[in-house]
Parts: structure tokens; C-alpha cells; sequence
């Protein structure tokens, strides 16, 4: 916003007084694309290019209040910035009155007129705009428009003043994509086509290939008939199900996701997907085409075989999410507005389970049935396999919506869930960092990890590293990094990935770039010190749109100065520190907050009461992590963490950790032994915390870590030798294992 302004009345200042009276009248052509704002005010004196991002709708409507010409794209994924301002549905609501717009209060969206067709084609089907309750992001189904809040509040201002009763979506200015981006696309359909001319129907399979077939990805109770139903054909190079993505207007072949299958190490079999275009536009509600208009209830699965097993052994519609459980785009919620009952089973381990239940809220609670996972209740294609009878198990759905009061009745089912699974319950295991498995058990959602370690002593580093492993697992992340910028923060972050210094090989950079691109990984674009509240909202905003189960912020200290400047700095930051622990529980989100350290003497480690602050950090967080550096004569600069506190299940310790200047990662020392040391309870641990488990603490271990299991999730990035030599810097990319290439 700041950018616009500042270019704004920089350029007003050059300007005549005619011509900044034009300015304010608007009399200039003003061209609004999705990406970019051209604007040429009066004989060419101002012709101007700005990134959208920096200027936001919501400022360009002061300044232009009522002559925007506009332009949306048809049937794309919207791009969503950080909202500049909160929008509430009451806000909403109120707006859409005032303008005299009828609407309906749906589920998740409220329904509209469209404003891009004509009132006269009437009727109650003709509420065919659906505004998201949370966000105000719009979408008429019926021209696939779509835009923000502000955009439709400014197309509603353009009617009311030109007295139109509809916009004609004709009339919309041409795509906003760049020659790249557009070239982009068209190769990537070109490909679609190729993949799907290319592969086969089920039904002009041979019996044996058809039967091969399905042992390869044990579907063998799957009926051919099913597969014809759903249009999954078989891409014969790679050995690929091809599920096809049927959207638009004219239903057209927008994408195809690619299924492989290879048995998997503990028995069962193991899928690989891939998309095309790539995941970030791949937005198939898989199984949607097949679904009968009056159909009120819908199973949302995780994956499409699981759509197979519902449809054919239950007659119910099933759609499968385009990511699985790690993500529910809000842009497909309007396409689920129509079923008055949904019934969420999305896999049938305790992931799928948590994010079912964070979906709920998302579609609307009172409507959403949940399957609990179980052992008896695996995921729909398990399920059909087994035999099992799938009717009853979606019978046997839980209501999502929570009561105020429960009995121990009601919570029995989750406690022997908790009870059951407990490598799941403890979390996602790091890949990189085995020992921390070993303290931690795991990185759970909905806790408070608060971090500290002595000034540029790599805290930024370490923390990047660690989130960056839980990431490529498929940890849907945001980082605020307020102090070094996003551009060196994701420089040192590929680094990381690739695990070499990329300067030395540029020439690989696109290869890394590429896989990196695929990460669920987000950066808030704040930079310096920033409001907490303004911080808190974009937080909740990326857990609305993209699902985040990780948010970093580096560091607090950048929220203090924005802070009422006339309590004391330790009233400031316990407030920041409540707000941050009431968001990671009330989300379901898991914060990591990098906090500095008292000033301390500097030959001493630090502890837990060394974080800068009143008690109340360590209070409040869940875990507490220190980076030692030991100024040590013998091997100076050494570092080490330090688990100081762990509410889970109390365990605590220390591991060495070697920095690794060529990739920027830590491992353990390659020279001399390595050790874990659990350390006994800290004598300034609050009282939440649980004891440390009294033997186990005391014992030293020098075992070798198990190797953690990475999940199918994972996109295949470079896995690593904890233990191992650095790799080369000069070798060549190392084939990520990730997606089959097609
Ligand atoms: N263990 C280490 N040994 C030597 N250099 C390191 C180590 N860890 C990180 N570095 C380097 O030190 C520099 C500072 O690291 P980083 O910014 O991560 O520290 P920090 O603790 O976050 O700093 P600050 O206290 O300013 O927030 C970087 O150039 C990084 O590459």
C-alpha cells in the first residue's frame, strides 16, 4: 500500500494542478488486471505499471472511486494476497444490504445474483455468485468470474452508478497472464492432451492387463464398470492411472493426475501422483462430474480410488480432495455448497482424522459427519478391499459440530484413538534431525515452540532447516521472518533443499527451483517491526486459504516496538506471547517463536530462564528449544541443542549439531561420537511441564537413530545421511525420487 502511495504522490508532485485535478476526477484510463494496474493519466505523462500486490483495491477505490475498468479472469485459480483489511460476513452481509443484493446464508458462502448475467434469467437457481463467508472472494458459477471482495464491491458500485443491472462478462479486459505465463499454460495443456490421448480406457484393456493392473495397485474388487464410470484410463509408459480433471464451462479436459504404484517397503503398496499442471493449479473435485443434480450428500474422500470404492459399494456421490488431507482450497467451496450432509473420511490414520476435523469448520460444522479412523476403519479403498461393508462404516460417522459439555462417553472413542496410535498422535517425525524424535517424539499441531539461542549464533539457520524437513513431508507452512528478508530466507532455505551451494552451480538452479516451487510453503511479506494484530490476522487468513499446520515467526522482538509504548516491555511481550498461545490452540496450528535471549554473561549456557521476558514464555509454550553455542577452548563454536522443556511427555536432553557452511544444514558431528544426553529437569522448569522420566534422563545412548519412515507424502526431496559426508557441491542434481516423469 505504502509503495502506491509513495509513487502516487511522488508523481503528483510533478504534475500541473490540471493535471492532478484529472487525477482526482479520474478522467484517465485505468487498466485493472489481475496482476498488474496500467495506468496512463492525460497526454502521456504518467504512463505507469504496478504490481498489484503493492496496490491493493482497497486503495485504488479512494483514489478512483467509481471509473475502474476492470479486468477478471475467467476460470483460474485465484491468487489471494494477505487481506489489508479483515472482512467480516456481518461486514458482508451489511454491504450486500445496502446495495439492496437478495442473498442466501449458505453453509460456507453466501448466494448471489450474479452480477455478470441478466436479472431476467430469474428463479432461484439464478443465485449463482457465491461469496466465500470468511474471505469475500467471489465466484459466479455461471460465467466461472471470479475476484475478491473489493473487486465485486467495485463492480456493484459500477451498477449502481451506471444504473446497469448487470456487468457483461464480455466487457472484461484480457487476460492479465504474462507472454511467459501464458506459454506456460499452453504447453501444460498441450501436455494434458498428449497424456490423454495417449493413454488407454479400461475397457480396451485385455483381461490380463486389466487384471495386472489392478493387483499393481490392489483394487482387484474395483469393477470395470467403476472405472469406466469415473473415466480413469491407463497411461501405458509410466504405468499411470490417469484420472481425468473435466471442468469449465463446456466441461472441458483442464488436467489429469498421474497414479503410480510400487510395493511398499512393509508390505501393502506405495502411490506416487502427479499432476498436470502442477499442484498449485490443480483444482479437481475428482468424481463432481459423476454426481446427480439432486444428490444432497456427499462422502469427501482423500484420494481418488477411495471415490471408486464409495461410489460403487454405496451408490453415495464421493468427490476426493486434489491434495488429500493437507489442503481444502476455500475456492472449491462453493462447488460443495450444494449438499446438505457431508460426510469427511479421508484416510484412516490420525492425520486424515485432524485435518477432517479442521475441514469441517471450513464447510460448515452442523452439516459435516466425520469417519473416525480405526482400526476396523481404514481408508475407503482399504476398506472395500478388506470386504469390509462401507455403508455401515459411513453409518457410523460422528457428528463434527462440538458441544459445549461432554461426558468421558463422548470423548471414550478419541482417547482410545489417542491411545492406539501413538507414533501418530506424537506427530511428524524429522527426517533430518533424528535425536529431536527421540526428545520431542514429534512436531504436533496446535502446540507453542518457543526458540532461543545467543545473538548470531544461527537460530534463523537451525530454524529453517528444521521447518524446512517437516515441510517436504507435507507440513503446510508460513514463515514470518520480520528481520532478514524473504528473498535470503528462501536463499538460504533452497540451499538447504538441494543441500549445496548453488552459487557454484547455477546451472542446476532451475532443477532445485522447480522441486523447491512444489513445497507447501508460504512467507508473510512483512518486513521490520510489525503489529501484532496485523501479524494475528494474516496468520488465521493462511490457515483459512492454505491450511498452515506450522507458522514461524522470527523474531518477537518485532512486534514489541508497535506495541502501547506505555506499559513495561515485559507486560508487552507476555500479551504477544498469550496472543501467539491462544492462536497455535484455538487453530490447530503449531507457532514456533524465536525470541533473543536476556543479555547473559558470555562464557555461560543459557536456560530456560535466559529467554528475554517475564516467565510467562516458557510458561506458556508447550516446548522450549535452546541453540547452545559452547565458547569452549578445545573446539570453540561448537553448538548444541538443548531441550529444556517438552509438555508431551516430559523427556528432555542435548545433542550436538555440525554446521555445514557449503549447504547451511546441521548434523551430527562426523568426527568422534556422537551422543544424546538427557538431561535431568532444569531447576527453573514451570510446573506444567511433566517431570523428566526419572532413569531415562540420566542414561546416556549412543544408539543409532532408526531411520524415520518417510511418508507418501513426501515429494521426494533429497533425503539425507545424517551421519553422512557432505555431498559433493560440483555433482549433479540427485533424481529427487519424487513424482513419476512422464
Ligand atoms: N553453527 C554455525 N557456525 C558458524 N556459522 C553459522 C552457524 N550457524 C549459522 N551460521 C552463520 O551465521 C550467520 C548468522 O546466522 P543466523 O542469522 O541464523 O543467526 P541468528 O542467531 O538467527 O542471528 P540473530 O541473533 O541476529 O537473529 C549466517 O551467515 C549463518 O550462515
Amino acid at each position: 500500500m505504502s509503495c502506491w502511495r509513495t509513487l502516487l504522490h511522488r508523481h503528483a508532485h510533478t504534475l500541473t494542478g490540471a493535471q492532478s485535478f484529472q487525477l482526482q476526477r479520474t478522467d484517465f484510463p485505468l487498466t485493472v488486471s489481475r496482476k498488474y494496474f496500467s495506468l496512463t493519466v492525460s497526454r502521456k505523462y504518467f504512463p505507469l505499471t504496478v504490481s498489484r500486490k503493492y496496490f491493493p483495491l482497497t486503495v485504488s477505490r479512494k483514489y478512483f472511486p467509481l471509473t475502474v475498468c476492470r479486468s477478471y479472469k475467467s476460470d483460474t485459480k485465484s491468487t489471494v494476497d494477505f487481506p489489508m483489511k479483515h472482512v467480516t460476513v456481518t461486514d458482508i452481509k451489511s454491504y450486500l444490504r445496502s446495495k439492496e443484493v437478495p442473498f442466501h446464508d449458505g453453509y460456507s458462502c453466501l448466494q448471489a445474483p450474479s452480477v455478470f448475467l441478466e436479472p431476467s434469467a430469474g428463479g432461484k437457481d439464478s443465485y449463482s455468485m457465491f461469496i466465500d463467508k470468511t474471505t469475500g472472494q467471489f465466484l459466479c458459477k455461471d460465467t466461472l468470474v471470479e475476484g475478491s471482495w473489493e473487486d465485486l464491491q467495485d463492480c456493484l458500485e459500477v451498477m449502481e452508478k451506471e444504473g446497469r443491472s448487470c456487468l457483461s462478462s464480455h466487457l472484461l479486459l484480457g487476460s492479465a497472464d504474462s507472454p511467459e505465463e501464458q506459454e506456460q499454460r499452453a504447453r501444460e495443456l498441450g501436455e494434458v492432451q498428449r497424456i490423454w490421448s495417449g493413454s488407454v480406457p479400461f475397457s480396451d484393456l485385455s483381461d490380463d492387463e486389466v487384471q495386472l493392473v489392478k493387483t499393481m495397485f490392489q483394487v482387484t474388487k474395483i469393477t470395470n464398470v467403476t472405472f469406466k464410470k469415473f473415466g480413469v484410463r491407463l497411461f501405458k509408459p509410466t504405468r499411470s492411472l490417469v484420472f481425468p480433471w473435466f471442468g469449465g464451462l463446456s466441461s472441458e479436459l483442464k488436467g489429469v493426475k498421474l497414479l503410480s504404484a510400487r510395493p511398499g517397503e512393509t508390505g501393502g503398496v506405495e502411490y506416487t501422483e502427479a499432476t498436470v499442471p502442477k499442484s498449485a493449479s490443480y483444482f479437481n473435485l475428482f468424481g463432481l462430474p459423476a454426481a446427480g443434480r439432486p444428490d444432497a450428500e456427499v462422502v469427501l474422500t482423500g484420494h481418488e480410488l477411495d471415490v471408486l470404492a464409495v461410489s460403487q459399494s454405496t451408490g453415495l456421490t464421493a468427490v476426493a480432495l486434489p491434495r488429500g488431507d493437507s489442503r481444502l482450497p476455500p475456492s472449491l467451496l462453493p462447488y460443495l455448497e450444494r449438499f446438505k450432509r457431508v460426510t469427511l473420511w479421508l484416510g484412516g490414520d490420525v492425520r486424515a482424522w485432524e485435518a477432517s476435523r479442521v475441514f469441517s469448520r471450513k464447510l460448515g460444522p452442523r452439516r459435516c459427519r466425520l469417519v473416525r479412523p480405526g482400526e476396523d476403519r481404514p481408508r475407503p479403498a482399504e476398506a472395500l478391499a478388506r470386504g469390509q461393508n462401507l455403508t455401515r462404516i459411513i453409518q457410523g460417522s460422528v457428528p463434527a459440530a462440538h458441544k459445549s459439555i461432554v461426558s468421558f462417553g463422548q470423548l471414550r472413542a478419541d482417547v482410545y484413538g489417542e491411545l492406539a496410535d501413538t507414533e501418530q498422535v506424537a506427530g511428524v517425525k524429522w527426517t533430518r534431525f533424528p535425536e529431536l524424535n527421540r526428545i520431542l517424539k514429534g512436531h504436533r499441531k496446535g502446540e507453542l515452540t518457543v526458540f532461543t539461542g545467543p545473538t548470531g549464533s544461527g537460530k534463523t539457520t537451525f530454524i529453517s532447516e528444521m521447518a524446512l524437513d517437516l515441510c517436504m513431508q507435507g507440513v503446510n507452512t508460513l514463515w514470518g521472518s520480520f528481520e532478514i528478508n524473504n528473498v535470503r530466507l528462501a536463499k538460504i532455505m533452497l540451499t538447504q533443499f538441494s543441500m549445496q551451494r548453488l552459487e557454484d552451480s547455477l546451472e542446476h538452479y532451475d532443477y532445485w527451483a522447480d522441486l523447491f516451487e512444489e513445497l507447501p510453503l508460504h512467507f508473510m511479506t512483512f518486513h521490520g517491526q510489525q503489529n501484532i494484530k496485523t501479524v494475528l490476522d494474516t496468520m488465521q487468513h493462511a490457515v483459512y486459504l492454505y491450511d498452515i499446520n506450522h507458522v514461524i515467526i522470527d523474531n518477537l522482538q518485532f512486534m514489541m516496538g508497535q506495541e502501547n509504548l506505555s506499559l513495561d516491555k515485559f507486560a508487552v511481550q507476555d500479551h504477544i506471547v498469550g496472543a501467539f498461545r491462544k492462536f497455535s490452540t484455538s487453530s490447530s496450528c503449531h507457532v514456533t517463536l524465536i525470541i533473543h535471549p536476556r543479555k547473559e554473561e558470555d562464557d555461560r549456557q543459557l536456560q530456560t530462564a535466559s529467554i528475554f521476558g517475564s516467565a510467562k514464555a516458557s510458561q506458556e509454550a508447550d516446548n522450549v528449544l535452546i541453540l547452545q553455542e559452547k565458547k569452549l577452548v578445545t573446539c570453540p563454536g561448537r553448538r548444541s541443542l538443548q531441550v529444556t522443556k517438552n509438555r508431551f511427555d516430559g523427556d528432555v536432553g542435548e545433542f550436538p549439531l555440525e554446521f555445514l557452511k557449503t549447504s547451511l544444514t546441521f548434523g551430527p558431528p562426523v568426527k568422534g561420537k556422537h551422543t544424546l544426553r538427557k538431561v535431568p529437569k532444569p531447576e527453573d522448569e514451570d510446573e506444567d511441564n511433566p517431570p523428566a522420566k526419572k532413569g531415562k534422563a540420566e542414561k546416556k545412548t549412543t544408539k543409532a537413530p532408526k531411520n524415520p519412515k518417510t511418508t507418501p507424502r513426501d515429494p521426494g526431496g533429497p533425503p539425507r545421511d545424517p551421519g553422512g559426508p557432505p555431498r559433493d557441491p560440483g555433482g549433479p542434481p540427485r533424481d529427487p525420487g519424487g513424482p513419476p516423469r512422464i
